[in-house]
């Protein structure tokens, strides 16, 4: 695509599903690009079913385009899976790791599966287990371990073969406060001391406003906004105004009289309530409360707040994040059917599996 090759670029990645009953299928990405600098934590924030997984499949040939083009490193994904599959790392959403085998047991059998000598293996185990704070719980089964140290542990066995760029598919889901922002410090570790270039893929807004170098938000397959946090956030001039209604009251009947106050503008219905934005919003309250309690349809509540990344969302979309787009809450539009597996449910080239695919129990017994 250029001569100057960045960490990650896809250019105009389309993926159409085939299912059975929908007719033309499920579009999953419609002409998805993203650039990603070397040595920087860079976040694919979307709700479920925006297309992120399935851009991260194709990144990590886990799957292929119908159309577009990919490189890691300059490396054409396409081509050269083979190739790629060296300069990667990938933390899938489940764990790859055998629960049933030690710290140390995945971590040798892992390198091993690299291709390292018996040696070199458990000279690399050593170096990560210091270097993940796992040395404690090296000869623990990995089922015994807490959430927080096995997901520690996903991220060391996706750096086993030391590579150039590793994607994380949402490393915090399940995990305690505690351990979520044990995992942040780790992650901006890894791009910042480490300098290796960090792909993430998120839902949650503040994961991604407060780990992310750089973004793309994506929905419906393509990425809507891009930028640092900052310049997205800033986009936005003022303060988010937010009314909850009472039931029984129409939101666009609320609209309506917000639409005719010179203090407010960009006036949306959004999340079951009514957001606009203003340039002073404590000073806009009053005169927003006083019209609606003329127009004889109080609001519930009001907040104000400074410009947040749902609000970036909410401009780029028109619809704010809501419980249907958090993980694991059934029923979210789009939710895959099998969205969470880290295999491929179709479109997958034979063989293609990723490098640092799930431990095997059977060979365990190479990791000794
Ligand atoms: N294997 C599959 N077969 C059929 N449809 C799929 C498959 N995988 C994903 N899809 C569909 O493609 C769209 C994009 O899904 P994708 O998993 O890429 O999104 P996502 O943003 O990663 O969401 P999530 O965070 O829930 O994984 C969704 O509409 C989903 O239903």
């Amino acid at each position: 695509m250029t001569t100057d090759p960045c960490a990650v670029r896809a250019h105009d990645l389309g993926k159409t599903y085939s299912v059975r009953g929908v007719k033309g299928g499920v579009r999953a990405l419609d002409g998805l690009d993203v650039t990603v600098d070397r040595g920087i934590v860079f976040g694919l924030l979307g709700p479920n079913g925006a297309g992120k997984s399935t851009a991260v499949k194709i990144l990590t040939t886990l799957t292929r385009p119908d159309r577009g083009a990919a490189e890691i490193e300059g490396v054409d994904v396409l081509r050269r899976p083979d190739r790629v599959r060296r300069l990667i790392g990938v933390v899938a959403q489940r764990s790859g790791s055998d629960p049933r085998a030690t710290t140390r047991e995945n971590l040798v059998l892992q390198a091993r599966m690299h291709g390292m000598s018996g040696p070199a293996a458990r000279a690399r185990t050593t170096e990560l287990l210091d270097r993940f704070d796992l040395s404690e719980v090296a000869d623990r089964l990995v089922r015994t371990l807490s959430g927080g140290t096995q997901r520690r542990l996903d991220v060391a066995l996706g750096l086993v073969h030391r590579p150039a760029v590793l994607f994380l598919d949402e490393p915090t889901t399940g995990l305690d406060p505690e351990a979520r922002t044990a995992m942040w410090a780790e992650i901006r570790r890894l791009a910042g001391r480490d300098g290796l270039t960090v792909v993430l893929t998120t839902h949650y807004l503040e994961e991604a406003d407060r780990l992310a170098h750089r973004l793309a938000i994506v929905d419906r397959g393509r990425v809507v906004a891009g930028g640092t946090p900052d310049e997205l956030k800033g986009e936005l001039r003022g303060d988010a105004v937010h009314l909850d209604l009472p039931a029984g009251t129409v939101p666009a009947e609320v609209r309506a009289v917000l639409e005719a106050l010179p203090a407010v503008r960009e006036v949306r219905v959004a999340g079951g309530g009514v957001s606009a934005r203003s340039d002073n919003g404590p000073a806009a309250v009053p005169t927003v409360l006083a019209a609606l309690e003329r127009a004889g349809m109080p609001a519930a509540a009001v907040t104000v707040a400074r410009p947040s990344l749902d609000d970036v969302f909410l401009r780029y979309t028109g619809r704010r994040y809501t419980p249907g787009d958090l993980p694991g809450t059934p029923g979210s539009p789009g939710t895959p059917p099998a969205a969470t597996s880290p295999v491929p449910a179709s479109g997958a080239a034979a063989g293609e599996g990723p490098a640092d695919q799930s431990t095997p129990s059977a060979s365990r017994e190479a990791a000794r």
